[in-house]
């Protein structure tokens, strides 16, 4: 770990923050085996830029632990009914444990059948998506993963809010590259995004929220009190959101955003809802060009003029945190160190 107090940056490696996080982790009440999990997912967030979702979230997990909303040390119970359809109730834990607690036993079947579902329960998804997703691609598969979150988005036209920020991830494998990775909030902006630009003082774009009267708003803070997100592209992102709840909720088990009661438990943040990932072997279709084909049109759409692809930033910034540690701001870092006491 290397401080330099001038910059006011503290620069840790991966490895160092990932064991700082699951100290934490622990120290808060999470099992050894969870805190694993999570700490190295949060961790893998701040390495790869993805801030709405690194130790951004830390006092929000402390202080949804310390609420006893959620149970860190949960054991999640795999229902396995022997098809490419798993389920997995996480028995009110983190989502993470149980999407790893069936991860290899879907990956068999995803060999078996071409397909396989895992549908998540009772769970706690506090995090990005792509982490979930990601790796599958890079074992040649194909992923598709949803979760809902908590009521914030007002769906197209309507007024009062109802959806979560329900992202979407998908991962596909590429030849002799990384895996095209998306993984994007169906909101106009995550809500992390819109917390960090209150802490920093930031209006956001127009178009992203309105105010607790429904009127357009780009003041941050009128947003989290009382006002709403909407969804990104107007009827289209909207029913996109509807879909998550739809995947993510009634096909799981779990709840919808709106659907579940967390006002007795002080500073609880991580919405209770469901996760849905689908699973799919491109062998099976691809005429065995599949990854030669993703790469393909990847390299046509840049062709065309987009100036990158999703997951290229993100990618740049897990190359630039190797070659040069991850820096944190010193009081980002002390207000790690301070969830430790
Ligand atoms: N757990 C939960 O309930 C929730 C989690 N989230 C998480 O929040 C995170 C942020 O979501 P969101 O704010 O929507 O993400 P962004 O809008 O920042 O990015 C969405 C996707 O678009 C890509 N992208 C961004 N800008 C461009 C561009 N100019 N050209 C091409 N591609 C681009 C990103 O790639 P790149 O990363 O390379 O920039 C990413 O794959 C996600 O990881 C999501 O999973 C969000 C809502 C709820
Ligand atoms: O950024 C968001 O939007 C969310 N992230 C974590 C879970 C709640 C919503």
């Amino acid at each position: 770990m290397t401080e330099n107090r001038q910059d006011e940056v503290v620069v840790v490696s991966f490895d160092e923050l990932t064991d700082l996080l699951e100290r934490i982790f622990i120290r808060h009440g999470v099992s050894a085996p969870n805190a694993a999990i999570l700490a190295r997912n949060c961790a893998a967030c701040q390495r790869d830029g993805s801030h709405s979702h690194g130790i951004f979230r830390i006092p929000g997990y402390v202080s949804t632990l310390n609420s006893g909303w959620v149970d860190g040390a949960a054991v999640p119970v795999v229902d396995d009914t022997g098809g490419a359809y798993i389920r997995v109730d996480a028995k009110n834990g983190f989502t993470q444990p149980a999407f790893f607690a069936a991860r290899d036993l879907l990956v068999d079947r995803v060999k078996e059948h071409g397909i396989g579902l895992l549908a998540i329960r009772r769970s706690h998804h506090f995090s990005a998506l792509w982490p979930d997703v990601e790796p599958f691609a890079e074992e040649g598969l194909v992923a598709l993963a949803f979760v809902n979150s908590m009521t914030c988005v007002v769906p197209h036209g309507g007024t009062r809010p109802l959806y979560g920020t329900n992202p979407i991830a998908f991962a596909a494998p590429r030849k002799d590259e990384p895996p095209f990775v998306f993984d994007l909030a169906t909101s106009a902006i995550a809500n992390g995004d819109v917390q960090i630009a209150a802490r920093e003082g930031r209006l956001l774009p127009e178009g992203m929220g309105v105010d607790k009267d429904g009127k357009p708003t780009r003041d941050p803070k009128e947003i989290l009190n009382g006002g709403a997100l909407l969804a990104f592209g107007g009827h289209k992102g909207s029913t996109f959101a509807l879909m998550v709840e739809i995947l993510a909720a009634a096909l799981t088990g779990g709840f919808f955003s709106g659907e579940f009661d967390w006002s007795e438990f002080k500073g609880a943040q991580t919405p209770k809802t469901g996760q849905l990932f689908i699973v799919i072997d491109p062998e099976r279709g691809g005429n065995g060009v599949f990854r030669e084909r993703v790469s393909e049109i990847c390299a046509l759409t840049v062709e065309a003029g987009q100036s990158r692809l999703p997951g290229d930033r993100r990618l740049l910034e897990r190359q630039r945190s190797a070659r040069e540690g991850i820096a944190l701001s010193a009081a980002d870092h002390a207000m790690l160190l301070s969830k430790l006491a």
